[in-house]
């Protein structure tokens, strides 16, 4: 039987980087998705754990008694989520060095430890297929790198018996899970999103998981309510760069200057905690609405100033917000940044304008 399951990716309205040191962030899902699909392999002489990249045209092929010489027997706990120890992530460095993965796409290696981390400890040495498809770009701020391991967690959960759909049908013929294998699926996340990440807050994982508008705080999820949408046009500057390295420079950033730095996740605090309590404030009249968006944009505005103190902007991201500017909109980045994607704000009179 295949098992296909699918995560969104996600957009980060404030906090990003400071939400790593403790602060408030809001984030937000997003209408495009990173699907898993697995097909358990009848155990035979060939056995072997298969993985096809859609997106970048690659596959790969780990034979299970070459994993079992390299891991070992493993510890297969699926319902007991663990970090991978740097001894499990050196010898996955190994499996991975047996393939030729192009010069190119070597930043795909992250993901692939990722994969197989929680391949063999959710499912253990045995064979199967597994297909992966995007509708994300990687590595440019949208969550792909959450999406890739909520989407894998929750269909190896699934494959292994773990967890079931509670029945309930969402759009597309889509089913959800029952909460308390939401969380599962989120905790292996986390752990394969620190693979990629390093020092991942949990933010990107959690609203894959869980969906709709969230405030995250130091691991704490809250669901917003947004009265009225806000709309938001997303532009991807093309410019790659990787959310590791970034993520560590702020870090470095922090230890060399630890009270400015305090300073500065303190203030985007500030910013996060109003801007949840404005989104869920129910604007009834345009101009109840036009007040509102014009806070939502000032805060923006504040967040993109703090994330230039952090040293996480670039000039591809400076060109789109001299150009939103140009038609007196907002803009800032989102994610990690140092290219990736920015967001504007589009507020609701251009919209019925349009
Ligand atoms: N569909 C995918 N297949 C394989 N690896 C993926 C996939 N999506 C994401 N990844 C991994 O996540 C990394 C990108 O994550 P990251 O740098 O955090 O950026 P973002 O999460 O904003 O896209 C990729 O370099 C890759 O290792
Ligand atoms: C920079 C950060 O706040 C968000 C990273 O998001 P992305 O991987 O760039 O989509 C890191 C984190 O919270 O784990
Ligand atoms: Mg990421």
């Amino acid at each position: 039987m295949e098992v296909r399951a699918r995560a969104p990716g996600k957009i980060i309205l404030a906090g990003e980087h400071a939400v790593v040191h403790g602060s408030a962030a809001v984030a937000a899902a997003i209408d495009l998705y990173t699907g898993s699909s697995i097909r358990l392999l009848p155990a035979g002489d060939a056995d072997a754990v298969e993985l096809d990249l859609k997106d970048s045209g690659l596959t790969f092929s780990w034979a299970c008694s070459r994993l079992r010489d390299v891991l070992g027997e493993g510890c297969c706990q699926a319902e007991a989520p663990r970090p991978c120890s740097s001894d499990e992530l050196a010898a996955l460095a190994k499996l991975l060095e047996e393939h030729e993965i192009p010069e190119a796409k070597i930043w795909l290696s992250a993901g692939l430890s990722a994969f197989l981390f929680l391949y063999t400890s959710i499912l253990g040495l045995k064979p199967g297929r597994v297909v992966v498809s995007s509708d994300l770009p990687m590595g440019a701020g949208l969550g792909s790198s959450a999406a890739f391991c909520v989407s894998m967690s929750g269909a190896l959960l699934t494959a292994a018996g773990v967890v079931a759909v509670a029945g309930g049908s969402q759009g597309e013929g889509w089913q959800v899970f029952e909460k308390a294998d939401l969380e599962l699926v989120n905790r292996w996340a986390f752990q394969g999103e620190k693979i990629i990440h390093g020092k991942p807050s949990g933010i990107d994982n959690a609203v894959s998981t869980f969906g709709s508008m969230i405030k995250f705080k130091k691991g704490t999820l809250t669901n917003l309510k947004s009265r009225n949408p806000v709309n938001m046009l997303i532009t991807d500057t093309r410019v790659g760069r990787n959310t590791k390295a970034l993520v560590a420079g702020v870090s470095e950033r922090a230890s060399r200057h630890p009270d400015a730095m305090a300073s500065v996740f303190n203030a985007v605090n500030s910013i996060s905690e109003e801007l949840s309590s404005i989104v869920e404030l129910a604007a009834e009249d345009e101009i109840a609405i036009t007040s509102k968006e014009d806070k939502l944009a000032e805060l923006m505005e504040m967040n993109q100033g703090l994330l230039q103190c952090m040293g996480v902007s670039h000039a591809s991201i400076e060109t789109v917000l001299r150009t939103t500017l140009k038609y007196n909109l907002v803009s800032k980045l989102t994610g990690a940044g140092g290219g990736g994607c920015v967001l504007t704000l589009i507020p609701t009179c251009i919209l019925f304008a349009s």
